[in-house]
């Protein structure tokens, strides 16, 4: 399923070329950060051609492609690319819907590295203290109290599709306020972390670490005096880039190889699981009881 065209080699001769075809459907949004022309032409030139999907028309009648790519919100179109996935086997589909389903929930994505035991390992890896909100904000002093949670709160939309909503994050730091956030959602306890974090990228093998700047730590002192609700939105993201910064080398250390090699094995291994028990989902809330096996 690849595309041919000629190409002429170093002495005058025709070689066949092929290239691989990746159909794209992807918002406007993730088209402008990711397709970007200079990455398309560096792609090209590695025989790699990006073909946008067009949603509105049937997908099986469009390529032929090698490799779907794909980032759309809701469930019309998740069905869409698993019915796809099924009848083009193939076709090598980049995060089938059943695979991230998992990372679709604030509560879920995390249950793998809870259940990780990577506490004491060249470093540690952990979630910080959490629980989940699903209605009633006018319950959520009472909730957070029973479940000994400790204020400053950093509370996440539940539901994580990609969209400007689901990234809305708020520091709450007081307990008459937190009756003002919106569930359904998550809240973290607060951890502070030198106003530094890393962010870890992994495709195959290869890890990439990236150094953010973040939220700086919060004190008791600044705890007491600063009542409400703060959105903080994308607070680390690309922008906020401290790889170059002149840091103080105890705060900039880069977390140790083997912890990340650990990492990302255990996690891939974790992650691929749904693909032998394919599992309905329930959004609303996580835990064994919402797997039902089809
Ligand atoms: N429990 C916490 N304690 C302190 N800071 C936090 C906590 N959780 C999140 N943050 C801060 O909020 C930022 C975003 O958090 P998180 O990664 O959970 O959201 P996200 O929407 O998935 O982010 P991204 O868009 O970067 O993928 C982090 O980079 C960090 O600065
Ligand atoms: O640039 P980094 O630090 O890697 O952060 C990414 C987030 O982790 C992703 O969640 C964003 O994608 P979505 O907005 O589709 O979730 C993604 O959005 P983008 O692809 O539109 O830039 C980024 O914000």
């Amino acid at each position: 399923m690849r595309i041919k065209g000629k190409n002429f080699d170093g002495e005058g001769g025709e070689e066949e070329e092929q290239k691989l075809v990746v159909g794209y459907a992807l918002t406007l949004k993730k088209k402008k950060s990711f397709l970007q022309p200079e990455f398309e032409r560096l792609a090209c030139k590695k025989g790699i051609l990006f073909v946008a999907i067009d949603v509105n028309l049937p997908l099986s009648g469009q390529g032929p492609f090698d490799i779907i790519l794909h980032k759309l919100l809701g469930k019309e179109w998740s069905d869409i690319v698993e019915d796809y996935r099924q009848t083009h086997p193939e076709v090598t589909v980049i995060d089938p819907p059943y695979a991230i389903q998992q990372l679709h929930n604030r509560q879920s994505m995390l249950q793998d590295v809870v259940d990780l035991n990577l506490s004491d390992f060249h470093g540690r890896v952990g979630v910080p203290k959490q629980m989940v909100i699903m209605k009633d904000p006018l319950s959520i002093p009472d909730e957070v109290a029973k479940a000994g949670l400790k204020l400053p709160l950093v509370a996440k939309p539940l539901v994580v599709d990609g969209s400007a909503k689901s990234h809305e994050l708020f520091l709450a730091c007081d307990w008459s306020s937190l009756s003002e956030l919106e569930p359904p959602l998550v809240l973290q306890e607060f951890v502070n972390h030198d106003g530094i974090l890393f962010k870890i990228y992994i495709v195959g093998d290869a890890i990439k670490v990236v150094r953010r700047f973040s939220l700086a730590n919060v004190n008791k002192c600044r705890r007491a005096k600063v009542p409400g609700i703060f959105p903080f939105p994308r607070v680390s993201s690309a922008a906020a880039s401290a790889d170059d910064a002149d840091l103080d080398p105890r705060i900039a250390e880069l977390p140790p190889k083997p912890l990340l090699e650990r990492l990302s094995k255990e996690l891939r291994h974790r992650l691929a699981r749904p693909s032998i028990v394919q599992y309905r989902y329930d959004p609303r809330a996580w835990d064994k009881r919402h797997l039902l096996c089809d």
